[in-house]
C-alpha cells in the first residue's frame, strides 16, 4: 500500500507553482469532442482524473494523448456514444460527457458518475437541463439512455450546480437556437470552459455571472487553450504554510479566485500579499481562531478548501466554527485529524474546531480528495511522523505534491510498498 510519510514541525520557505485546475480541465476535455477536429489543451496536470478522461475519450474513438502538460485530442474519429460503467465510476466529471456526447452524436449511453463521497450527489439537475433542451432520457438497468435533437431554451437551475451548468452549456452549444441558463454556477472554472468553447468557435457569454447565454449550432472546430491554475491546490499550499509557519510564495493561480480563503488566513494572523498570479503568505506568530466559516457557491468560501483550512486552524487559539452548506457529509477528515490530537466536534453541518497546543503525528487515512489534503496540512504542522494512506484520492487532484512540499523544506516522501498496520 503506498503512503506519504511526513515528519512535521519544519517551517516552510520558498516558492511553489500550482498546476492547472482539475475542475477546469475535466469539462474542457469533455467539450473537446463537440467538434470533429484537433484540440490542444495546455497546462493540463497529470492527474488520475485526467487519465480517466483520456480513457473515456479513447473509448469513444478519439485519439487523446498526454505529453507532459499538453493534451491533444483528435475528435475527428469519434464513433461511439457509450461510456462503460467502470469509467463512469472513476470520477464525478464523467457525467459531463453526457452533454458533449449527446450534442455531437444525438445519442448518449452512460451510467451514474463516481467522485468523492460527500453525501448524496444526485444528477437530477443535469438530466432536467438536457430534457429541457429536448433530449429523451430513460433509465434502464442502471444505465442512462439519452437521445434526441436538441433545441435551445430557457433553463432555470434550482441551485447553481457547477456540473449541471457545464453539462447544460455543452448540450446548448450543439442545440438549435439560443439557450439561457439562469442561476448558473459562477465558478472561475465555468469561465474557463466558456474560454475553451469560444476557442472552438462557439458563441457563449455570461460565464462568471448567473446567466449564461449560448447561441447553438455555430460551426465548431478544434481549439487550443491553456487551463487556468488550480485555486484549490493554491489554497492547500497556503493552508500548509499557515499551519507549519514560514514564508511561502504560491504562483500560477489567480488570487482573486480564492480571496475568501486568503481573507480567512489573514484573519487567522497570517500576512498576505500578491498580484495577478502569485500570493505570498507569511506566518511568524501563533494562529488565532476566526469568525464562522460558511461554505457557499462561488464567490463564497469554497467547500473544497474547507478541509485543508480546517486542518490549519486545529492549532489556532480559540474555537472556529465551520458550517458546510454544499455537501451533507464533508467531515470525513475530522476523525483522522482527531487521531492527530485535534479537538473537533461535529453536529450535522457544523464542526467546532477548538485549537490545541500542537498536533502529533499518527497513521491516518484519506477517505476523499480534500480530506486527504487536510491530513497533509495537519501532518506538516504536527510533532513527529505521520503516515498517510488512501493516496488514490489525493492523486485525483494533486500532482507533484511531495516535490512541491519538499521544495518548501518539508520532510515528505512517498513509499510505494510499505505495509501500514
Ligand atoms: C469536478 C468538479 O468540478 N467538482 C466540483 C463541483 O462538483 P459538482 O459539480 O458535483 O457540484 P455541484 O455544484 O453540482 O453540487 C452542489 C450541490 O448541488 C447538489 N446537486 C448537484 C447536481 C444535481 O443534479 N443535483 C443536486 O442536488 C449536490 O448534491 C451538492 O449538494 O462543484 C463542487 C461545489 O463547488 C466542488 O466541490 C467539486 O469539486
Ligand atoms: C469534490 C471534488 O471533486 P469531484 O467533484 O471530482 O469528486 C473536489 O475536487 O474536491
Amino acid at each position: 500500500m503506498s503512503a506519504l510519510m511526513i515528519t512535521g514541525g519544519r517551517t516552510l520557505e520558498g516558492t511553489v507553482h500550482v498546476h492547472g485546475a482539475k475542475n477546469s480541465v475535466l469539462p474542457i476535455l469533455a467539450a473537446s469532442i463537440l467538434a470533429p477536429g484537433v484540440s490542444v489543451i495546455e497546462n493540463c496536470p497529470p492527474l488520475s482524473d485526467v487519465t480517466a478522461s483520456l480513457a473515456i475519450l479513447n473509448h469513444l474513438g478519439c485519439r487523446a494523448v498526454q505529453e507532459g502538460e499538453r493534451v491533444t485530442v483528435d475528435a475527428t474519429t469519434l464513433t461511439r456514444c457509450d461510456v462503460p460503467d467502470g469509467l463512469m465510476r472513476e470520477m464525478r466529471s464523467s457525467v459531463i460527457f453526457l452533454g458533449a456526447i449527446l450534442g455531437r452524436l444525438g445519442e448518449a449511453r452512460l451510467s451514474f458518475p463516481g467522485g468523492c463521497e460527500l453525501g448524496p450527489r444526485p444528477i437530477d439537475l443535469h438530466l432536467r437541463a438536457i430534457r429541457a433542451l429536448g433530449a429523451r432520457v430513460r433509465e434502464e438497468g442502471g444505465r442512462l439512455l439519452c437521445d434526441g435533437r436538441l433545441t435551445g431554451g430557457e433553463l432555470v437551475l434550482t441551485r447553481p450546480s457547477v456540473g449541471a451548468t457545464e453539462n447544460a452549456m455543452l448540450a446548448a452549444v450543439a442545440a438549435r437556437g439560443t439557450t439561457t441558463i439562469t442561476n448558473a454556477a459562477r465558478e472561475p472554472e465555468i469561465i474557463d470552459l466558456q474560454g475553451f468553447l469560444r476557442a472552438m468557435g462557439a458563441k457563449v457569454q455570461g460565464a462568471g455571472t448567473s446567466v449564461v447565454t449560448v447561441e447553438g449550432q455555430k460551426l465548431l472546430h478544434g481549439g487550443t487553450y491553456p487551463v487556468m491554475g488550480d485555486r484549490i491546490v493554491a489554497a492547500t499550499y497556503l493552508s500548509a504554510a499557515a499551519a507549519a509557519g514560514g514564508v511561502v510564495e504560491v504562483t500560477g493561480a489567480d488570487p482573486r479566485h480564492f480571496s475568501t480563503v486568503t481573507a480567512v488566513l489573514s484573519e487567522a494572523g497570517c500576512a498576505l500579499a500578491g498580484d495577478r498570479d502569485r500570493v505570498v503568505l507569511s506566518r511568524r506568530g501563533p494562529l488565532r481562531a476566526v469568525r464562522p466559516i460558511h461554505t457557499a457557491p462561488y464567490p463564497g468560501f469554497p467547500t473544497d478548501a474547507q478541509p485543508p483550512v480546517m486542518a490549519a486552524l486545529t492549532a489556532a487559539r480559540g474555537t472556529t466554527l465551520f458550517v458546510e452548506h454544499i455537501f451533507e457529509s464533508r467531515y470525513r477528515h475530522v476523525d483522522e485529524l482527531c487521531r492527530m490530537g485535534a479537538d473537533i466536534r461535529v453536529e450535522g453541518r457544523v464542526a467546532a474546531v477548538s485549537g490545541v497546543e500542537r498536533l502529533h503525528g499518527a497513521p491516518v487515512r484519506a477517505d476523499d480528495l480534500r480530506g486527504g489534503a487536510a491530513l497533509v496540512v495537519a501532518a506538516l504542522a504536527a510533532r513527529g511522523e505521520s503516515v498517510i494512506t488512501g493516496l488514490r484520492h489525493l492523486d485525483r487532484g494533486y500532482s507533484g505534491l511531495e516535490e512541491g512540499l519538499r521544495g518548501l523544506g518539508a520532510l515528505v516522501r512517498r513509499t510505494e510498498d510499505r505495509i501500514v498496520t
